[in-house]
């Protein structure tokens, strides 16, 4: 169906009073105002920068304070499935009008280049109509809200989805995330855009170690548009297992993950605003979250990875030596944030260790390094796979609440456009959402876990099921079993190494550019190996480059290679080392590795 174009006359509140024609339509807003000398000035606020808007009536409260409230014919992005809210939210517009005015609130992020120091970032804009043609406050709020429901509508349109669509998505928040400030970041940073979009949310607080994978493997997901990790990369990876690991894998695996960065790596989230072309420095969060509205996903490589007593997925990484060391050994640094990766790598160079073993690989055929890496790479023919299966703690569900009436003692007149640079604390919380509406959250959670009134007793009952499955599916490749000898098409190297890496996204941490080449889709692996002898200062060249991804030398040499493959494998001589898959330390000793092309997708900006 044709969506109807809008259009109306506003006048702007500043001294000159000008004349603003504003026109809605499926690019988004158009504001063209006039200016005394007869030019006119336009400006676009475009459909994709736009993640939601609100009608917004304004009330006086006891102490004579005004009050914005939103619409109560809106619906509430975190409504409760009681719906108790609804009638809470009816009430709360009940009251007398002194002012006829209605507002409309249209939330924006737009991409600004003029910024200080040439940093491109978004900057929230917060575009304001005040409809006050009509006599009434009946009238003018539904001509508010006609606005309103347009902008829903093309929103809807462009994004592919109806208004009756569910959208929910499913957020898993692990609180001991790099420096430990998950859940704050998320309530502050995150909850306000989405409440903005109207985004519903299921969000679980995860309590220790692969409970997120153990949830993700026994949820019924079928409500879900997106399943979101709010946490490190460590915390993806737990996910993506629990994902491939259902019985329906073949089906879940087309739900879009997405991640906000709130771990010590964030690989994962640098490598998806870099290959999309989005800034993601200063405000990782803000792009984050954005990405999660944008109703786009691209298809993500995963590596399978195989060992004596288990199989897991990987989308970041495999590591034997150096950097793994440096990942798991600065652990202990973690209160540090990123710096502790720093710090323990001038204390590894110091004290260098080297690894006995044998790496086998299977070359990338007929791989040109330049002109090869930007042709996608194609599906590989999946096939199910069986490993064991380990017991579950109890779990329950959750979801958030949200209040909707903000105090204000201020608001615009007429038309006005607001973005962040010149916005006050005090006009961040003019809006709908505020900081009450995150305390109102926090007043709900109970032992770090969000109630959800929709399905309480689904995880809990199907992971009652699942203690009783003894095995777990999975996508498998071609490659032979870890106990078969590798094909006589697979290069062999033996003796000491430095490190052996290998790596399928641009960046393994926010400022670890490893693989620059590196495309989400394009069923490479490049693995780095680091031979023994190489000298101190050659290997504190390789870390220093890392940030700016100048670190492997631009042909290979007798020390430092970097290929490109399609599934390897490590065989340590020695008992001890460490292993690490996304970062994450696993059991010690042999690995082989696969790629399987395009498995699962990541959620990717407009
Ligand atoms: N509630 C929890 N308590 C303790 N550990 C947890 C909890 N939830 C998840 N974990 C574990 O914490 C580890 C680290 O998590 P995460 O990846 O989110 O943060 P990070 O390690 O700081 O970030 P990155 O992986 O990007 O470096 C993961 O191995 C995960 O299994």
């Amino acid at each position: 169906m044709e969506l109807e174009e809008l259009t109306d006359i506003f006048y702007t509140s500043d001294k000159k009073g000008q004349v603003c024609r504003v026109k809605l339509n499926a690019s988004g807003f158009t504001l063209q105002r006039e200016s005394t000398g007869g030019r006119s000035r336009e400006q676009v606020i475009d459909l994709n920068d736009i993640v939601g808007s609100r009608c917004i009536v304004v009330k006086k409260d006891r102490r004579g304070c005004s009050m914005l409230c939103t619409s109560a014919m809106q619906t509430d992005g975190n409504r409760s499935d009681s719906g108790d809210d609804t009638k809470r939210k009816s009430n709360s517009v009940t009251f007398e009008h002194k002012d006829a005015s209605a507002y409309l609130y249209v939330f924006a992020y737009i991409l600004n280049k003029k910024h200080l120091r040439n940093i491109i970032r978004r900057e929230r804009t917060v575009l304001k109509l005040r409809f006050r043609s009509f006599d009434t406050f009946g009238d003018n709020m539904r001509e508010a809200e006609r606005w309103y429901q347009t902008v829903r509508a093309f929103k809807g349109h462009s994004l592919g989805h109806s208004d009756t669509d569910e959208r929910r998505i499913l957020v898993l928040l692990n609180p001991k995330s790099g420096s430990g400030k998950a859940r704050e970041i998320f309530n502050r940073q995150v909850v306000p855009v989405l409440n903005e979009a109207e985004q519903s949310y299921d969000l679980h607080v995860t309590k220790h170690a692969n409970y997120a994978r153990e949830f993700i493997r026994v949820k019924i997901l079928d409500n879900y548009s997106g399943i979101v990790a709010v946490g490190g990369d460590g915390l993806f990876f737990e996910i993506l297992n629990g994902l491939l690991m259902r019985a329906d894998w073949m089906e879940a695996r087309n739900i879009p993950l997405g991640i906000v960065p709130c771990g010590s790596g964030n690989g994962l989230a640098r490598s998806i605003a870099h290959v999309c072309g989005e800034p993601y420095e200063p405000k990782p969060i803000l792009g984050a979250t954005l990405t999660l509205l944008s109703g786009k996903s691209m298809p993500m490589d995963v590596v399978r990875i195989q060992q004596q007593n288990q199989i897991l997925y990987s989308f970041l990484s495999v590591g034997w030596g150096l950097i793994s060391d440096i990942d798991i050994e600065s652990e202990r640094l973690r209160s540090l944030g990123y710096q502790r990766f720093t710090i323990w790598t001038l204390h590894r160079l110091i004290s260098l260790r080297t690894y006995r073993g044998k790496v086998s690989y299977l070359p990338k055929e007929s791989f040109n390094m330049e002109s090869d890496t930007m042709s996608l790479a194609d599906p590989l023919p999946l096939k199910h796979s069986r490993s064991c299966n380990t017991c579950l703690d109890k779990l329950h569900n959750g979801c958030f609440q949200s209040t909707d009436c903000i105090e204000t003692s201020k608001y615009y007149d007429v038309i006005s456009l607001q973005n962040s640079i010149n916005q006050s604390l005090q006009s961040r919380c003019d809006s709908w959402f505020s900081p009450a509406s995150c305390r109102s959250t926090y007043h709900s959670v109970s032992e770090s876990i969000y109630h959800s009134v929709a399905d309480e007793s689904d995880a809990e009952s199907r992971l009652q099921l699942s203690n009783l499955s003894v095995h777990l599916c999975g996508p498998t490749g071609s490659a032979p079993t870890l106990d078969e000898p590798v094909p006589s098409t697979w290069v062999v190297e033996e003796g000491e190494f430095v490190m052996v890496h290998a790596a399928y996204q641009t960046h393994l941490g926010s400022d670890c550019y490893f693989v620059p080449q590196a495309k989400f889709n394009d069923g490479i692996i490049y693995i780095v190996i680091i031979r023994s002898g190489i000298s101190r200062s050659q290997l504190l060249n390789f870390l220093m480059g890392m940030s700016s991804g100048t670190h492997v030398p631009i042909t290979n040499n007798e020390y430092v290679k970097m290929v490109p493959v399609t599934a390897f494998r490590i065989e340590p001589y020695d008992n001890e080392g460490i292993l690490t898959v996304d970062g994450e330390r696993i059991e010690f000793g042999p690995l082989q590795a696969e790629m399987l092309p395009g498995v699962v997708h990541v959620m990717a900006p407009k």
